[in-house]
């Protein structure tokens, strides 16, 4: 079996009496797209959370790159490549998009003293944002203000920022929300294309998205994994259509 990028075992989280994640194991391999679906409160946010490092499972472990990463910071998994985008919109909107990719870059970066850096080491940030610009079709608008940016150049910029820490996983949290018709589409074709810098895991309410990326889907319901597999066998899954699609087809 191909090794996994990112693995969760078991993990548990509660508050008070409900079990927002019951006994969540799964894992991300390389070079999929592994979509979690679910009803509202099902727990995907909670566990994303315990993936990134916000929130510490009552139980369980999460390994990433072979290692187990439980008792790390976010900023410790950042570091090792573990990029999370689209939560809530961490850019700048007043500064230009340029900046933005170049903040992004200095947060990769892991000396405690990466503020006094000589000027030649901005000139490899400044590179390496730009290269991440170029690749989401963003280096025309380098020197535009985000808040001129439209919504979907926007998170187009969101995955350009996440590029610069070279990253070796996603996790991506509802990127389709908020977007039209079209801003869906192009979002989709990138991360169609992504998937094969990193696997993503990703969070997503829009089903023809889930449908037209996912390699694997898994269902979580009540804080449980109720099944995993192809969007085949999902949306064939009489057990899937009484949790959760219900009447979507
Ligand atoms: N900090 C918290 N304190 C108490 N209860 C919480 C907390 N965070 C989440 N919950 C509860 O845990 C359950 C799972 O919430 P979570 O946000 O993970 O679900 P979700 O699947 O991401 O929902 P949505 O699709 O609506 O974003 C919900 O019942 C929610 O009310």
């Amino acid at each position: 079996m191909t090794e996994a990028i990112l693995e969760t075992r078991g993990l548990v989280k509660t508050y008070g009496a409900l079990r927002a994640s019951d006994g969540i194991t799964l894992d991300l391999r390389p070079g999929e797209i592994h979509a979690v679906i679910g009803p509202n409160g099902a727990g995907k946010s909670t566990m994303i959370k315990q993936l990134s490092g916000n929130i510490a499972p009552d139980e369980g472990t999460v390994h990433f790159l072979g290692k187990d990463v439980t008792g790390l910071s976010t900023m410790a998994r950042a570091r090792m490549g573990l990029a999370r985008t689209f939560q809530v919109s961490a850019l700048a909107m007043e500064d230009t998009v340029l900046q933005n990719a170049v903040l992004g870059a200095l947060g990769a970066t892991s000396s405690p003293y990466r503020f006094f850096r000589p000027a030649l080491k901005r000139a490899e940030l400044r590179d390496r944002a730009m290269a991440a610009l170029e690749r989401m079709g963003l280096a025309g608008h380098a020197a535009t203000v985000v808040s001129e940016l439209s919504h979907g150049q926007r998170r187009q910029l969101e995955v350009a920022v996440a590029l610069t820490l070279q990253p070796r996983a996603f996790l991506m949290d509802e990127p389709m929300a908020g977007l039209g018709g079209e801003g869906s589409q192009q979002l989709t074709s990138i991360l169609d294309r992504l998937r094969a810098e990193a696997p993503i895991l990703l969070i997503e309410h829009d089903m023809d998205a889930v449908f037209a990326l996912a390699d694997r889907i898994s269902v979580l319901v009540y804080g449980r994994i109720v099944a995993t597999g192809t969007v085949d066998e999902i949306r064939r899954s009489p057990e899937v259509r009484d949790a959760y699609l219900g009447d979507a087809e």
